[in-house]
This record gives C-alpha cells, structure tokens and sequence, in this order.
C-alpha cells in the first residue's frame, strides 16, 4: 500500500519519478487531472494515451479504494496535453499518510504541468443541494489540519515552495467563473453550485451531530479528500480549480432512514458521469485558448 506511511519524500525522489515518467512518454502535460470516487471515466476521454498502472511506478502509492483503479494516464483531451489519475489516495487507507497521498502533486509539477483540476464525490450540507449537484469549490475547511495533520508539516523545501504558503486564493477564481460559464452553456445551470467543502479524515461517513455541526461551521459538503492535494499544489505554485459531485445528502434529521454508503457515491457518480467529463474537458479546451487561463 504504502510502503513507509510517510515518509517524506525528498525533491530528488519526486524528481526521479517525473524523469522516469518523462522518459518513458512524449507528452508533456500542462494541465494534471485528479478522478475522484466513482469519477475515473475522465481519463478514459484521453487520446494517444500512455497508461501506468501506480504499482509500476518508482515511489508511487498505490489505490486501495473500490472506484479508483490506480492508473496514471498520459494523452491529450481536445489537443491539450494532460496527465491523469484515474484513482486518489485518501488519508484512511493508511494511517498518518497525509505526505505519501499528496505526492503526486509534486510529481505533477516536475512533470510541467502548470493547472490541477480536482474532482470528489462528495455528501451535501447544504439544504438547497440536491444528489447530482455539481459544486464549484470555492473554499476549504482543512479540519485534519486543526489538529497538526497537514501535508506541509515538517522540515520545508524551498525548491517546492515557501514555508508559510497563503490558502486564501487556494482555488483560483477566473477558473471557478470559466466552470460557472462553461455549465450555463453547456446548460447545466440548474444543477451546478458552489460552496466550501470541508475534508475528514474518514473513512467512517458522519454523525448527525457532526453534520450539523460542519454546515454551521460554514461547510456546503463534506468529504474525505482534495485538500491536501490541495495544499500541495498551491504551495508549489499550479494553479487549483476543484469540484464536488455531490453524491448523498448527509443525515442531519434524527428521524431521518437515510444511511451513507460507498455504493450511492459510485451511483450517482456513473449517473452524472458524462455531463461531469464534459465540463471539466470542456473547460480544458478554453484553458488553452484563452492566455487569461493559461
Ligand atoms: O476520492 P473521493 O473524495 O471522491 O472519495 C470519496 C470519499 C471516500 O473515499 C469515498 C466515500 O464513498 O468517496
Ligand atoms: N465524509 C464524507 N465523504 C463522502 N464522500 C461521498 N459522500 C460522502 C459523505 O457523505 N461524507
């Protein structure tokens, strides 16, 4: 799985990876996509793909989640050069994880690639949300970060970036209004929101207390990833664009029958599937032909 839980994994190890994975393929990607549970299909709209399964790749964890098969794919989506993983690691699948699930961020910089797109499955908050909205993320709410568990933790390397890194423009905002324009067009206006999604640490789904307690805090939805991708990211400097399918609405009533499980999440994953990988390439191809998103 993860073969030292943590280990802090130097400059020089991310950068052997990206050379291997260099050498090994022509592409060189520019903009690194992130599928979430259930959401593995974007990498399947790839062209001329070159595909790795994690395993065979030096230091790469591997997917230990149903809904995440664990391949890194090269190609292009609608001319633009992009690598792809086709599976995420959460920080449940091993304990004290947080800096071997975020190591492909790092790779993804060393690779070239300059925007990360970020996609989740997601539970609701938000009482206007419905199953199958798909929310803009606009903020976060790192709470394994409240309590030390932050990927940035320990020793700072400057080559990635800077010791004390700003999360106030984590998600950066000409993207989140490209998604809004993209979906009005595409017309999926009446089924795309934002809001702020706030990780746990999973795998157990929440109590009733506990999602009330997160939507007073401010959450719009609440799952158990993306942020420490997140924070990788932005501290070594690509820019963020991320979004929620949101694939259950948590249980906030006592006298409600509604119980979380990881087969709904998958559902509605295969159900709004093909409008997802729509917006999201989409939205790729206006990256490349508008230099304000570039
Ligand atoms: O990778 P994501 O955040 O989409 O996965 C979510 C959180 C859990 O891993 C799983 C729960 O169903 O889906
Ligand atoms: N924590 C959490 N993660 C999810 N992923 C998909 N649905 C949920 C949920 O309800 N809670």
């Amino acid at each position: 799985m993860f073969p030292e839980a943590n280990k802090g994994y130097s400059y020089e190890d991310c950068k052997a990876t990206a050379d291997w994975l260099l050498a090994q393929t022509d592409v060189r990607p520019t903009v690194g996509i992130v599928c979430g549970s259930g959401l593995g299909g974007l990498a399947d709209m790839l062209k001329d793909q070159v595909a790795f399964n994690y395993k065979d790749i030096p230091n790469f964890p591997q997917s230990t989640v149903h809904g995440h098969a664990g391949r890194l794919v090269f190609g292009t989506l609608k001319g633009r050069p992009c690598v792809c993983m086709q599976g995420r690691f959460h920080l449940y699948e091993e304990q004290f994880a947080v800096k071997s699930i975020t190591l492909p961020m790092r790779i993804f910089k060393l690779l070239g690639v300059e925007t990360v797109m970020l996609t989740n499955a997601a539970g609701g908050l938000n009482q206007d949300f419905k199953v199958g909205d798909i929310m803009i993320i606009k903020d976060h709410l790192n709470m394994p970060g409240f309590a030390g568990n932050n990927p940035l933790s320990g020793p700072n390397d400057e080559r990635f970036g800077v010791r004390f890194p700003c999360m106030s423009d984590a998600y950066d905002r000409e993207l989140q209004q490209l998604a809004m324009d993209v979906g009005q067009e595409l017309g999926y206006g009446d089924f795309l929101r934002e809001g702020v999604y706030c990780v746990l640490g999973g795998p157990s789904f929440e109590t009733i207390a506990e999602c009330r307690m997160l939507h007073k805090l401010g959450a719009d939805a609440v799952g158990m990833s993306t942020v420490h991708e997140v924070i990788i990211a932005r501290h070594c400097g690509m820019r963020v664009f991320a979004l929620s399918l949101i694939t259950n609405q948590a249980v906030m009533d006592y006298d409600s029958e509604e119980k979380a499980n990881h087969e709904e999440v998958l559902q509605t994953g295969r159900q709004r599937a093909q409008q997802l990988e729509r917006l999201v390439s989409t939205m790729v191809t206006r990256i490349e032909h508008n230099n304000n998103y570039a």
